[in-house]
């Protein structure tokens, strides 16, 4: 269907095409230290990128190879060695510590029987994964695949395989003699959203030399292990259990679930106990993780812990901060460390984190506690760690007008951190069309929260640079969901094709955000639907009151709670938002909560406490219901489109439906799209960009452009 008058169907999709030849980095490893054969050091760096690809309807993977030449404290010379490859098949890919080996997790499809194979690169003799109690490895919350330091053995993590059921009555098919057999499925818990094929992982430890695949033993039976590594001198691994009794919940984006770092002796195959999400500095020393509180809010500010290998004490390297300290520091937000995040000396630890709506790259002194921003001077907009190495840092910088780039640099000596410097290896070309600012945001008197006064939120503003003379802006608001996520100043695919298109768009990180101190998080549960709802209407009153935009053509768009959110605010300001774009909205936390992966999330949001045995009262149901969209549907007038995923696990399509019905039977004009094969994120190619063309012309249609 054309849009109306502002721009067509093809130049949108033109528009969106063209943002997605912007690839992101998804890896980057430091090689050996190589001397040339005129004296000059080097070492290559390998990445991995990922970009959308709209013919192929897949995700594809490259890879691109850089050399950097350096002396101990500079890089000298840099530049990119080869071309990009396309990786194909590949799911994950792992050198050995000397450079020397390389493990590709690889999967092809045989006879019609997608397998997975492990291959060892130096040799080519492909071990295959068809053990009979194991199958299927795999690369996500639990995977890993590590090489021991002596190299001669592989330790990865595989999901327990299943056995086959039959049902007591087979049938015979007496026209074509097959038998079918009708198999019953035992209901077992698996760990939810993203993960549904999770529920009974192990660790496997393959000898290289003999293709010799042994299932590790001395793991207690009420524990899902994953995130495993070697423990010095290999005599032992390290890794995070996750308990799943009685019940496993959702663990996608929920880093308060109960786990432990756990010791296995490979000798004696006895357990010890210990914490979560481990890395062993580069001495075999110590090992840093996060921490945080189990069940309350699903992502939290952490604790930095060190546990040392040889005294056993473990200690709080970074506590949790509660309010914005006075040289700015508001916490630990990362909910993974990069794979390798220690300096040479073993001293100093590396993180990129949320800090307000920036990612900032932080170094930690694990002796001091002491937090220093490598980044923060910098103007440019937020900053991933990929990895350091022997002290060169690989990162990748971007910010809502520019796409990521790649940079290393050497980490600066202990006190001179505002020295840092950083080499580019990859440019990106920053879109000139594109404006973009951070908003400051404290509530009215009247919204405060009284139990946690004085916090104040904020929000990104992103602007077309040219405006015509006389004209004003539509604006697009965006809250996020979870509620306690971030939007940081990053590239946004989407967010630079609605600016390229025209719109002014608007991220709103209110009270309840991460980023800004664990006050600000725990203000939020018990008041959603309320503090979260005003501080996204008080953010775009403040910024219509600049006067550039048009306050006629106001759209809402969000997913999950910032699906939630777009709800509350069509219920509870009917005449302000002409346009409604819902991601698989949470809309009634009352009929949710029996069918979700996170049971507890709606009890704890709705402002009560969690625990496995909880029994639901009416008047907690009842508080659900009230600080729910739905309890606002009859007031609604905004034209309404909802986009379903088929599988998801987490705000599962009834939740969006029920919000359909109600607003058919109302009259509201609403649209619902359904995507088979997708779960929440909606993410996969094919259905992210038809999501998007759909929300460009629903908006452009009800704002009447
Ligand atoms: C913890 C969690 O997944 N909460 C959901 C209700 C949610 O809002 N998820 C966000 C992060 C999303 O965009 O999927």
């Amino acid at each position: 269907k054309a849009a109306p008058c502002y721009l067509d169907n093809f130049r949108i999709a033109q528009l969106y095409r063209d943002q997605c030849r912007f690839p992101a980095l998804c890896r980057a490893d430091v090689g050996p230290v190589i001397t040339s054969r005129y004296g000059g050091q080097y070492c290559n760096v390998y990445t991995e990128w990922t970009q959308r690809d709209l013919e192929r309807n897949e995700n594809v993977k490259f890879c691109r190879q850089y050399i950097v030449f350096h002396d101990d404290k500079s890089v000298v010379y840099s530049g990119p060695s080869g071309n990009c490859t396309e990786i194909k098949g590949e799911l994950l890919s792992v050198d050995s510590p000397s450079g020397d080996m390389k493990a590709v997790l690889r999967e092809s499809t045989i006879k019609g029987e997608e397998k997975q194979f492990l291959e060892n690169r130096q040799s080519y003799s492909a071990a295959v994964q068809s053990d009979n109690l194991v199958c299927s490895l795999f690369s996500d919350q639990f995977g890993c695949m590590v090489w021991s330091h002596s190299e001669t053995h592989l330790l990865y993590v595989a999901e327990k395989k299943r056995p086959k059921t039959e049902s007591y009555f087979q049938v015979t098919n007496t026209d074509d003699h097959t038998k079918r057999t009708c198999f019953l499925m035992i209901h077992s818990t698996n760990w939810g959203e993203a993960l549904v094929n999770k529920s009974s992982p192990v660790l496997c430890v393959l000898d290289i030399e003999s293709s010799n695949i042994t299932v590790l033993e001395g793991i207690p039976a009420n524990i899902s292990p994953g995130q495993a590594f070697w423990s010095p001198s290999d005599t032992g691994l390290v890794f995070v259990g996750w308990w799943h009794e009685p019940f496993r919940l959702g663990l996608k984006y929920c880093a308060n679930r109960r786990s432990s770092l756990f010791y296995v002796d490979l000798a004696s195959g006895k357990c010890g106990n210990a914490v979560c999400s481990p890395r062993l500095s580069p001495d075999h020393c110590r090992i840093v993780y996060m921490e945080c509180g189990i069940f309350g809010p699903h992502q939290q500010c952490n604790r930095l812990c060190m546990y040392d290998w040889y005294t056993k004490q473990t200690s709080v390297v970074v506590d949790v901060v509660q309010r914005a300290r006075e040289d700015g520091f508001t916490g630990i937000y990362s909910s993974m460390l990069s794979s390798r995040c220690w300096s040479a000396d073993s001293q100093r630890v590396l993180m990129s984190c949320a800090q307000r709506c920036r990612k900032d790259l932080l170094v930690v002194d694990t002796s001091t506690g002491e937090v220093t921003s490598l980044t923060s001077q910098s103007e440019e907009g937020s900053w991933s760690l990929l990895n350091i190495h022997r002290d060169l840092m690989v990162v990748s910088c971007s910010s809502p007008n520019c796409p990521p780039d790649l940079r290393v640099g050497f980490l600066p000596e202990k006190g001179s951190e505002s020295k840092m410097s950083w080499v580019t290896l990859e440019e990106t070309q920053p879109q000139a069309d594109i404006s973009w600012q951070t908003l400051n945001f404290s509530p009215p008197p009247e919204e405060d929260n009284s139990q946690y006064p004085g916090l104040d939120f904020n929000a990104i503003l992103l602007k077309p640079k040219e405006m015509t003379a006389g004209s004003k802006l539509p604006l697009v608001v965006m809250p996020h969901g979870g509620p306690h996520s971030v939007l940081v100043s990053e590239w946004i695919l989407s967010t630079a094709v609605l600016c390229k298109m025209g719109f002014s768009v608007l991220l709103v990180n209110y009270r309840g955000s991460l980023g800004f101190g664990q006050d600000n998080i725990l203000s939020l549960p018990g008041n959603i639907g309320t503090q979260d709802v005003k501080d996204v209407q008080f953010a775009v009153d403040s910024v219509l009151k600049q006067g550039d935009f048009d306050e006629q053509k106001v759209a809402v768009v969000g997913g999950s709670h910032g699906g939630f959110l777009a709800c509350h605010l069509i219920g509870q300001y009917p005449e302000f938002y002409k346009a409604c774009v819902a991601r698989n909205p949470v809309t009634n936390l009352s009929s949710m909560i029996g069918c979700t992966d996170i049971p507890d999330w709606c009890v704890v949001e709705a402002g009560y406490e969690y625990n496995t045995d909880i029994h639901l009262e009416p008047a907690i149901l009842e508080q659900m219901l009230n600080k729910s969209p739905i309890k606002h549907v009859s007031k609604v007038k905004t034209p309404v489109l909802l986009m379903l995923g088929e599988d998801d696990k987490r705000v599962p399509s009834k939740q969006g439906i029920e919000y359909y019905r109600a607003l058919k039977a109302l009259q509201v004009p609403v649209r619902l799209l359904w995507y088979p094969g997708n779960n929440h994120s909606l993410s996969k190619v094919d259905a992210e960009s038809d999501g998007f063309m759909n929300a460009a012309l629903w908006i452009i249609q009800h704002l009447s452009l």
